[in-house]
Parts: C-alpha cells; sequence; structure tokens
C-alpha cells in the first residue's frame, strides 16, 4: 500500500495553467453542493490509458482477493465483495503518475473546501465476470477515517448490458440510488461517510482503481493512518 502525505500543501499553487482545474474545480463545487460528483470523461486520457495499460499487463497472482475493514480487523468475507485488488504504489510510471495527480486533486481540495485531506491509499481492482460488492460505506461517521472516496473506470466501451455498475445510496433508507456505469475516464467522488453503495455484477471484466483520501488523526503514541 501506498500513502502519500504533504506538508507543504502551497507547493504547486496556484496553477491555473493545469489541465486539471477545470475538473478539478468541478469536482470541488459537486462536493460542496451534494458531497458526491460523477464526471464522465473526465479523466485526462495519458492517465487513463497509463493504468488500464498496466492493469491489464499484470498477472493474477500480483492481485489478491478483497478485504473488508483494515489491519487486526481486516478479513475476507466472499458473501460481501468477490473483486481482486492490488495496491498501487509509485514505483511503476502509471501508479506514479496517478498517486501525483491524487495529490494534486488532494491539495486542491483542502484548499477549496478545507477537508483536512492528509493521506492517500488507493488500489487497482478487478472485478471478474459475476463479481460484485454488496452495498456497504466506506467510512462511519465519527470514526473521521476515511474522509473522502475516489474511484475512476478503465472500461473503453462498457455498455448498460455489461452490467457492473456502482450504485450510489443517498443514505441508509434509499433503495433507488444513481447508477453509473464503470466506462473509461469516468471520475466518481464521493464522502465516504455519507454515501452507502455497491457494484453489481458484471457480464465482463471490470477494471478500476479506487481510493481514499484520511484525515491525520495522529494522537501521541499511535501513528494513523498507519506508515
Ligand atoms: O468500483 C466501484 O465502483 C466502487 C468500489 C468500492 O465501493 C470500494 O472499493 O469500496
Ligand atoms: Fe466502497
Amino acid at each position: 500500500m501506498s500513502k502519500t502525505s504533504n506538508d507543504s500543501d502551497s507547493a504547486s499553487w496556484p496553477d491555473t495553467s493545469s489541465p486539471n482545474q477545470a475538473l478539478f474545480t468541478k469536482m470541488a463545487d459537486d462536493l460542496a453542493s451534494k458531497g458526491l460528483s460523477i464526471l464522465p470523461a473526465a479523466l485526462p486520457d495519458e492517465l487513463c490509458l497509463a493504468l488500464r495499460a498496466q492493469q491489464i499487463s499484470m498477472d493474477d497472482d500480483q492481485f489478491r482477493q478483497a478485504g473488508i475493514g483494515r489491519g487486526t480487523d481486516a478479513g475476507h468475507n466472499e458473501l460481501v465483495r468477490t473483486d481482486q485488488i492490488c495496491w498501487i504504489s509509485k514505483q511503476t510510471p502509471a501508479g506514479s503518475m496517478w498517486l501525483e495527480w491524487a495529490d494534486s486533486l488532494r491539495l486542491f481540495l483542502n484548499r477549496e473546501l478545507m477537508l483536512g485531506l492528509f493521506a492517500f491509499e488507493s488500489h487497482f481492482a478487478h472485478y471478474r465476470p459475476g463479481a460484485f460488492y454488496k452495498r456497504h460505506q466506506d467510512a462511519f461517521v465519527g470514526e473521521a477515517n476515511r474522509v473522502l472516496s475516489l474511484v475512476v473506470y478503465l472500461n473503453p466501451g462498457w455498455c448498460s448490458d455489461d452490467g457492473g455498475e456502482l450504485v450510489i445510496y443517498q443514505d441508509s433508507v434509499d433503495q433507488q440510488g444513481v447508477r453509473v456505469m464503470p466506462l473509461m475516464g469516468t471520475v466518481v467522488a464521493f464522502l465516504s461517510e455519507g454515501f452507502p453503495h455497491e457494484v453489481l455484477p458484471a457480464q465482463k471484466d471490470r477494471y478500476s482503481v479506487a481510493g481514499w483520501y484520511r484525515m491525520n488523526t495522529t494522537k501521541s503514541g499511535r501513528v494513523d493512518p498507519p506508515e
């Protein structure tokens, strides 16, 4: 697992020439007004193509069955999720490009929304045909752990018959939700405590990257996020 954190949040600011400026601004506006942003064809092509190329070139043995929870609470439960994951590090060009992009988004959102995002962790996810992730939340109120969830999709030519939609619910009672097709370049971000969501079974291989920004909740004697 790789994390990025940074004390010098002003280092790359302001960066008005950035091609990401319009995208980041739209995401910040959506998050401020709704806590949720769904942006089709948004991730820069170069980054999207690099991530997809890396993911599809990786051997199956680099992936492992995704777990639930972290650290000592972590466990596998194939009734809940059946995707395979691989944590992303800066050791590959695509991983490095992705983590740098995610860090520039972190700095932008901290400036615009004062979210206090401190660290980022992220993995490739591969849902084989039939794989799913049942309705869940990425964080729970009061845990101050994962603050913002970010997902990008790496599947060109995905269509509605292929299934595999992400369904995002407004709250714990919403049963209808909003469906998002995992089409190449779509970027989704939402407040981790706010939106239950699920991944419906896909008819074919579904590739994505999921990541979470965390706050610095370090207390004396205990480093959190863990190094
Ligand atoms: O792949 C997706 O659409 C969402 C994945 C997800 O909810 C998660 O990994 O926590
Ligand atoms: Fe999730």
